[in-house]
């Protein structure tokens, strides 16, 4: 009996008892139960005051506010936590709804206060302590708009604006629209994962920045170059793009612009939450096959003329190297992020197999990274196309894809990466990612083609580390 009063022995079982309290709480939602009885008991300690959201008004028309009010709730995190919850299928494939039941009770907090929302037929109740309620409520409903006008925008079908030769004053716009309805996201396109990641970061730390840029004077805008070899994947990036943001696109086609004058025309008729692109910009800068002068193209990368500087837009050039533009076209804040589109190495070679054709490994596989190892290379469009085209049989798929590696992919990759050692830019400073600028991919790397075989090694090393995208530009195993 004297183990009873052995002090190690009582802990222990004291140890044992707390343990298993709190796993009876936790299994059993007791602790739930406690919480919910014990705001119940603090309510009697409060003026309630309710408001009345109704469905229709007098003259049987729908109500805003109730349509705003239900898409806010409806978007509420604590919607899932609330009993009753309906599950509908959305529009997209495995999309799952939740949507209020009647007579469903939900919570809300805004700046410290407690909000209760009644789902009454054809009302939408809103119970708030009376001591919170001139504090808390106008700022609250005025959230409640904001919200739910973003996620009605997000749910709007998008729209694709090409320019058209203009007619002196033609009141119509020089814009002309169809529906945006490319399925590109960011996950259908074969890109290191960490530069996805990046770019959908950056994305949204810029929209979330809007008094950032306000205060220092700046035009809330951001603007990204793609640069690589054709068939690599930029216009899907673009359009990826637009769906993430669920922003319009205006593609302009400078070949189409009759002067400076006309592009700041362009520019000013456009509207905010919109990506504005011009492909293949050091082809027009080159061959000077445009109207628009170098300083035309300046000012508008400057975006100085939005008709709103507060309204976000998102420029997107594209080209197909950087190694003969004007420096002026590249510097930060003219080009804040650079994404380089390389040619197909086996990790995206992978990828590609997997979304074309459903593989995930195959016995050709290793014979692939070893013709991909020596240097060959071909453009995702290229591997894509012969994946497509021999959907039906993987094998047969995989021995096209090694056949034209083997004869048009010869040496592509080399000389893809002699091509990006020379491509310049602005060197960025560590650190400025976020609001700063940034080279998103690999590249900068230092290599001719007596060094094939030794590309081969520095290759296999470079997607290891090459995992980050690299603010410096330099790729340090390559030179
Ligand atoms: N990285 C990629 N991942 C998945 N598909 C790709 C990729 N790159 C290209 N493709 C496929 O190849 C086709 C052509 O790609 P895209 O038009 O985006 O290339 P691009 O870089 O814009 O070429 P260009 O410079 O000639 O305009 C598209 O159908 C796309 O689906
Ligand atoms: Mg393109």
């Amino acid at each position: 009996m004297t183990i009873l009063y052995n002090p190690f022995f009582l802990l222990f079982i004291t140890f044992v008892f707390l343990f298993l309290f709190r796993v009876v709480l936790i299994k059993t939602g007791l602790i739930f139960t406690v919480k919910k009885k014990w705001r119940l008991f603090e309510d009697c300690f409060h003026v309630y005051q309710l408001f009345k959201v109704p469905k229709f008004n007098e003259s049987m028309q729908r109500n805003q506010l109730y349509h705003k009010v239900f898409v806010y709730l409806n978007s509420l995190t604590s919607v899932e936590d609330s009993d009753f919850t309906n599950l509908f299928t959305g529009k997209k494939p495995n999309e799952i709804l939740l949507r209020l039941d009647p007579n469903q009770i939900i919570e809300d907090d805004f700046l410290g206060a407690k909000i209760l929302w009644i789902n009454e037929d054809n009302n939408l109740v809103l119970k708030i302590r009376k001591a919170d309620k001139r504090r808390v409520l106008r700022p609250y409903l005025q959230h409640i708009h904001t919200i739910s006008d973003d996620l009605d925008e997000k749910k709007r079908d998008l729209k694709l604006y090409v320019n058209v030769v203009g007619h002196g004053d033609d009141h119509k716009g020089r814009w002309r629209c169809v529906p945006f309805t490319h399925p590109s996201t960011f996950e259908t396109i074969a890109m290191e994962s960490d530069v996805k990641n990046k770019v959908k970061s950056d994305l949204e730390s810029f929209l979330k920045a809007k008094q950032y840029y306000h205060r220092l004077g700046r035009v809330w805008k951001r603007s990204y170059l793609l640069y690589g070899p054709s068939g690599t994947g930029k216009s899907s990036f673009i359009a990826a793009l637009a769906n993430f943001l669920s922003y319009d696109v205006y593609d302009i086609d400078l070949s189409k612009v009759s002067d400076d004058s006309d592009l700041k025309l362009l520019l000013l008729q456009s509207t905010a939450k919109s990506v504005i692109v011009i492909e293949d910009l050091d082809r027009y800068l080159s061959e000077k096959s445009t109207a628009v002068s170098l300083s035309g193209i300046l000012n508008f990368m400057d975006g100085m003329l939005t008709s709103s500087c507060s309204e976000e837009r998102v420029m997107v050039f594209t080209m197909n190297g950087k190694d003969h533009v004007d420096q002026a076209v590249l510097r930060p804040g003219r080009i804040d992020v650079h994404i380089h589109f390389p040619l197909c190495d086996f990790t995206a070679f992978k990828t590609l197999a997997n979304s074309y054709l459903g593989l995930k490994d195959h016995k050709l596989f290793p014979q692939v990274e070893e013709i991909f190892q020596n240097g060959s290379s071909l453009s995702p469009a290229e591997i894509g196309e012969l994946m497509i085209a021999n959907r039906n049989s993987p094998s047969r798929a995989l021995k096209s894809v090694i056949h034209a590696l083997q004869t048009d992919g010869d040496g592509r990759g080399a000389l893809n990466i002699g091509r990006r050692s020379t491509e310049n830019g602005p060197r960025k400073l560590s650190g400025e990612m976020g609001e700063g600028s940034g080279v998103f991919g690999k590249e900068g790397a230092n290599a001719v083609k007596e060094f094939k075989k030794l590309y081969g090694l520095l290759r296999v090393k470079s997607s290891r580390k090459s995992q980050s995208f690299d603010l410096n530009g330099d790729r340090k195993e390559g030179g």
